[in-house]
């Protein structure tokens, strides 16, 4: 591989690859003198040693000219070069300037984490209590969206921190966490602040001592693109003069015919033979022309190239299949290459998601790429032509910026992984952050940046801003928390807006948005609606009666659609030895809870437990099945009911977990949870008093449900199961049971029957 400075210098020949290795690795970091100092060469007049790709060829000097090796050879003297620039040193020159300007805008305030100033008056006296922490605007278009990706960035500090060392320090990032946090967006980001003064544009080139290994040439970012044209003018030129020759011969082969009366028919060979060779001789002459695989000419910032997905070819690279490979008819070799996203990301950023998703194989040569800059290509498929052509090496000198989830980490090659961390960063992306005046602003500033993203939509008025606000609070699931999974929100606002469009209207209001929030409900909130619907059909809604052995659990489908989930138990004689046995789609950790469960049973039961079975069915536990143990003490309060033939109050839903000890304890979705309770029908719900400050349903749900807050079993107990008179004395056992067996008071009753 030839990495040329100065654009005109064939490539040597195709064992010149290794020595130019350091240069290129030197180059990445090369500061703008040195690359000034590389322009002025260029510049010179002086082409001694210049040699241009078409020198070896035989035919080429049939006019005398000098060979069009570059632009100024050509710019000169051709017609078809003076829409080229005149001088490429104005070009480079330009680019040169522009890309300094550029620097000082991105580099120079790399580091900075400071707010970005929203443009608008804040008003700190009320920000603490305001919705948009005290920004003072009538709609999201008074809000001023930052140039940079990177100060568009909400949250996620650590990640965006990294980014920025990352970039200044060309590191790999892998970046891990949940959809939709911006692990693109940051990777994105992260080319804006690589230097793009690095960049360069690649060449293949025909080697007319190895057709199968294409020559390869790197040129200043801008300068491909002309020599490729140069190279075409050249070849237009002499196809232009040889097809005026051919028709001049092939006239006066017929014209000789005619006047000398001979068979018309061999005057019809002759000319046909030399069409043939003429025809032959052009594709010589397109050989010449080398293949642009890298054209970074137009490319403002250091390339970003996300290859989530990309099979082998796309990755790597590719060389097409040539059915008429052989006797002259074929594509040359090198017009047939096609470059991979790891090398179109040279200098860049190569993002890849879900990296798991890639074979080993591709990853071990994506591994090999990583280490050495520079990746041959070849055919991907053994069986095509191209598997026969392999180029010199190509420069791929990215960053990478891998993402997924946890899952995607466990399943990536572990050496890939080791190249990561041991030459760049890993960080975890947040879910949430804190709800604080400050973060307010910039979620204002988010709806501002998804209208002028998306383009179309109509400004957001100020309540409409504040509605996103309160949802970003709410989906968080936690108290003082906003959620930071922005894909999602960012889709509320894009149906907000689409609706106040529909209607022609200049702003987005809060009803658009509350009208979006119905709308943009997700396939798992749409399937737990149907399902309590349906459930409503075949009568199993909610009653006030009791019921004995059968609880309304509650589960999350998804991550934000609540379901309400019945637990029944049944006590049955045992054949021997007492058994705990699940029914229904219970999932692992739902097994595992009733395990627990059983312990908890056996020190409040005076039944023998030895004696007896304890069935339990999660009842039209769907495909999404149970998951954790957010459901023991639902199964612990049916197989007490069960056990002791106490009915359980069916208005009344529970989630939480239960310890060994008899402790609730948290457990995830408590707002989703509760509103589904309240959808169903339920008038209380018992939820751990330890997600008491996760609770953040809408004002509707409120006014329909109570909500109970427990500590412990015993209390749920005494919400829970139905006082009759003649289980009274029942229920008092079992609740004093409870007090003694985990020496805890019950306190006051939090909401007896
Ligand atoms: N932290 C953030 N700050 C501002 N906007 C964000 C943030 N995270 C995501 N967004 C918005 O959400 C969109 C989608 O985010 P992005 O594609 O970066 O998520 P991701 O983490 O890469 O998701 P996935 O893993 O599914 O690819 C972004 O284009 C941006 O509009």
């Amino acid at each position: 591989m030839s990495n040329d400075t100065n654009g005109n210098d064939p490539p040597e020949d195709a064992s010149g690859a290794p020595d130019e290795e350091g240069e290129l690795a030197q180059e990445e970091r090369q500061g703008r003198e040195q690359r000034q100092e590389q322009e002025q060469e260029r510049t010179q007049p002086q082409r001694q040693g210049d040699q241009s790709p078409l020198a070896d060829e035989s035919d080429r000097h049939t006019d005398g000219e000098e060979p069009a090796d570059g632009l100024e050879s050509v710019s000169g003297e051709e017609e078809g070069a003076e829409d080229a620039p005149e001088d490429e040193s104005e070009t480079g020159a330009g680019n040169e300037a522009e890309r300094e300007e550029n620097d000082v805008e991105t580099v120079d305030d790399l580091g900075s984490t400071v707010e970005v100033d929203p443009g608008v008056e804040i008003d700190e006296e009320i920000a603490e209590d305001d919705l948009l922490g005290g920004l003072q605007i009538d709609s999201s278009d008074d809000i001023t969206v930052p140039d940079r990706l990177v100060d568009q960035v909400i949250g996620q500090d650590e990640a965006r921190d990294t980014i920025i060392k990352a970039a200044k320090q060309r590191r790999h990032v892998m970046m891990i966490g949940s959809p939709g946090t911006g692990k693109s967006m940051l990777a994105k980001a992260m080319s804006q602040l690589l230097p793009e003064e690095d960049l360069q544009d690649v060449l293949i080139y025909h080697n007319p001592d190895d057709e199968n290994e294409p020559k390869v040439r790197t040129v200043p970012a801008g300068k491909g693109r002309q020599i490729v044209d140069v190279h075409k003018e050249e070849a237009n030129k002499r196809n232009r003069t040889r097809t005026i020759l051919m028709w001049v011969i092939i006239a006066a082969i017929i014209l000789y015919t005619i006047l000398s009366a001979s068979s018309i028919i061999l005057g019809l060979l002759a000319a046909g033979v030399v069409w043939l060779i003429f025809r032959t001789l052009r594709q010589g002459t397109d050989t010449i022309v080398p293949n642009m695989l890298v054209d970074n000419g137009e490319q403002r910032t250091a390339p970003f190239e996300d290859a989530t997905g990309a099979h082998a070819g796309a990755l790597l690279g590719d060389v097409r299949h040539d059915p008429f490979q052989s006797g002259g008819m074929g594509t040359p070799s090198h017009e047939r290459v096609e470059s991979g996203s790891i090398h179109k990301s040279n200098k860049g950023v190569l993002f890849l998601d879900e990296m798991n998703t890639l074979d080993i194989p591709t990853q071990q040569k994506l591994m090999t790429a990583i280490q050495e800059g520079e990746f041959s290509i070849t055919g991907q498929s053994e069986r095509s032509s191209g598997a026969m052509v392999q180029t010199e090496p190509v420069p791929c000198d990215f960053v990478m910026v891998a993402a997924g989830n946890l899952d995607a980490m466990e399943n990536m090659h572990p050496a890939l992984r080791s190249r990561i961390k041991g030459y760049g960063y890993e960080v975890y992306m947040d879910d949430t952050i804190e709800d604080t005046p400050e973060m307010r602003r910039k979620y204002a500033r988010f709806v501002a940046q998804e209208v002028e993203r998306d383009g179309r939509l109509p400004p957001f008025d100020r309540e409409a801003v504040e509605e996103l606000l309160l949802e970003a609070r709410r989906r968080s699931g936690r108290k003082n928390h906003l959620t930071l999974l922005f894909r999602n929100l960012g889709g509320l606002v894009r149906v907000a807006g689409d609706i106040a469009r529909a209607e022609d209207r200049d702003f987005t209001t809060r009803d658009d948005v509350l009208q979006a929030k119905d709308r943009s409900r997700s396939i798992e909130q749409q399937l737990a609606d149907d399902y309590i619907e349906r459930r409503k059909d075949y009568e199993l809604e909610v009653t006030d009666d009791g019921a004995v052995g059968r609880v309304n659990g509650l589960a999350v489908m998804g991550e934000d659609s609540g379901i309400m989930l019945p637990v029944m138990a049944e006590i049955a004689p045992s054949q021997g030895g007492g058994e705990v046995i699940a029914t229904g789609k219970l999932k692992e950790m739902a097994e595992e809870s009733v395990q627990n469960v059983s312990a908890i049973i056996k020190k409040f039961s005076d039944v023998d437990l030895s004696e007896k079975d304890i069935h339990i069915q999660f009842v039209q536990a769907g495909d999404g099945g149970v998951d954790g143990d957010s459901a023991s003490i639902t199964v612990a309060t049916a197989v007490i009911s069960a056990l002791e033939d106490i009915p359980v109050d069916q208005s009344v839903a529970m989630t939480g977990s239960l310890s060994v000890r008899g402790d609730v304890l948290p457990v995830g979705g408590v707002t989703h949870k509760i509103e589904a309770a309240a959808k169903a029908g339920c008038t209380t719900v018992i939820i751990p008093k330890s997600n008491e400050q996760d609770v953040m349903i809408e004002d509707e749900y409120a006014e329909m449900i109570e909500i109970v807050p427990c500590d412990n079993i015993s209390e749920v107990l005494a919400v829970a199961l139905v006082g009759r008179p003649e289980t009274d004395s029942l229920v008092d056992r079992l609740k004093s049971i409870t007090d003694s067996a985990f020496d805890q008071p019950v306190g006051s009753n939090p909401s007896p029957q």
